[in-house]
């Protein structure tokens, strides 16, 4: 396996904290205050002793992350000894847990005459600009599926979570779904559809990818802020369980100037069993459910060759720190690539 790493901004930058609903850059005191001194008083964080809590956390969330890498392989160890899966059979992908609409694509795609507009034509309307959806799953995959992550949330294993903006859902890797699951859906099913769609986005060089499952319910998480992912492709595919509204949408890319209301921004109604693909850097969001479950499992899909030359969180040359695992898909191979800029 390749060696993988971070970019050293991850310990300082996109540190989300929903209270206030910003991603903030933490360096020392000093910067940021001068950075969110105004912003934060106009959000009701005006006393010493808030300030001083919001700094807390933050600092909290940096030494979580310094040892992530750490903690992940721990917790995979401990999963991999003593959890006992309800539905085994979900691990290893099989080609009838997939949509036959989803395979005729994939084999479009593989054929040698396909072009960008051939699978564009194939895949109908656009929700946004380079944004499709499409049928991955069967109706019994996406159940199964969530009956086993309903398993291990009801479990007494240790949990990590996806990131600071998604509080609950689980991170596939330390259930130990990459080499069966993720990986050659990946690279046998996905990379056909990317290389044409996504080529300028390292479309057909996908070489890692961070999944999970993000969950939403009345009594815990309900929305997601608007955000940009860490991914060069992003892949959410919607598992179902009975949802009223929760609705993605999209703006522009990171960026560009952002729609003023929700009124400009494409919005795009999950359907089980699809899954919506899109670029890493399209900024969208989520907006609340009304009723029931909402699982859906998300791929951050990465590049090596483009995140080598910037790091899509920081736009920076990354500095590179290495980590035990699978890293955020920076490698140190030597490869001069010509990134194109997306329109
Ligand atoms: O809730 C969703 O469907 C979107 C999740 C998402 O954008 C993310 O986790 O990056
Ligand atoms: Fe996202």
């Amino acid at each position: 396996m390749k060696q993988f790493y971070v970019c050293s901004c991850f310990f300082t930058r996109n540190i989300f904290v929903s209270k206030y609903d910003i991603h903030f850059n933490f360096h020392n005191r000093q910067q940021f205050l001068k950075e969110y001194g105004t912003i934060l008083k106009q959000k009701g964080c005006d006393t010493d002793a808030k300030v001083n809590q919001l700094i807390t956390e933050i600092q909290e969330e940096i030494e979580r992350r310094k040892s992530l890498g750490q903690q992940t392989l721990k917790r995979s160890e401990e999963i991999q000894q003593k959890y006992t899966p309800l539905k085994p059979h979900v691990y290893n992908l099989q080609e009838n847990f997939l949509a036959p609409a989803f395979l005729r694509l994939v084999e479009h795609c593989k054929l040698p005459e396909a072009t960008k507009d051939s699978v564009v034509q194939k895949l109908g309307m656009e929700t946004a600009d380079r944004v499709y959806s499409f049928p991955v799953f069967t109706p019994q995959f996406c159940e199964d599926f969530i009956e086993e992550m309903i398993n291990f949330e009801n479990s007494d294993m240790p949990k990590g979570r996806p990131n600071t903006m998604n509080k609950y859902g689980t991170l596939l890797n330390e259930l130990g779904f990459d080499e069966g699951l993720i990986t050659p859906l990946r690279e046998d099913y996905l990379r056909p559809i990317t290389s044409l769609l996504y080529p300028d986005w390292g479309g057909d060089s996908l070489d890692s990818h961070k999944a999970f499952v993000v969950t939403y319910k009345l009594d815990q998480d309900l929305s997601l802020s608007y955000h940009y992912d860490n991914a060069e492709v992003t892949l959410n595919i919607s598992l179902g369980r009975d949802f009223d509204e929760g609705s993605l949408f999209f703006g522009k890319m990171k960026g560009s100037p952002q729609p003023h209301d929700m009124g400009q921004c494409a919005e795009y109604k999950h359907k089980p069993t699809h899954g919506l693909i899109h670029r890493g850097q399209h900024m969208h969001g989520a907006l609340p459910i009304q009723d029931g479950e909402r699982y859906n499992l998300i791929i951050w899909m990465r590049s090596s060759k483009v995140r080598n030359q910037k790091c899509p969180m920081c736009d920076e040359k990354p500095h590179l720190v290495p980590t035990v695992g699978g890293g955020d898909g920076f490698t140190k191979e030597k490869k001069n690539v010509n990134v194109c800029a997306a329109s």
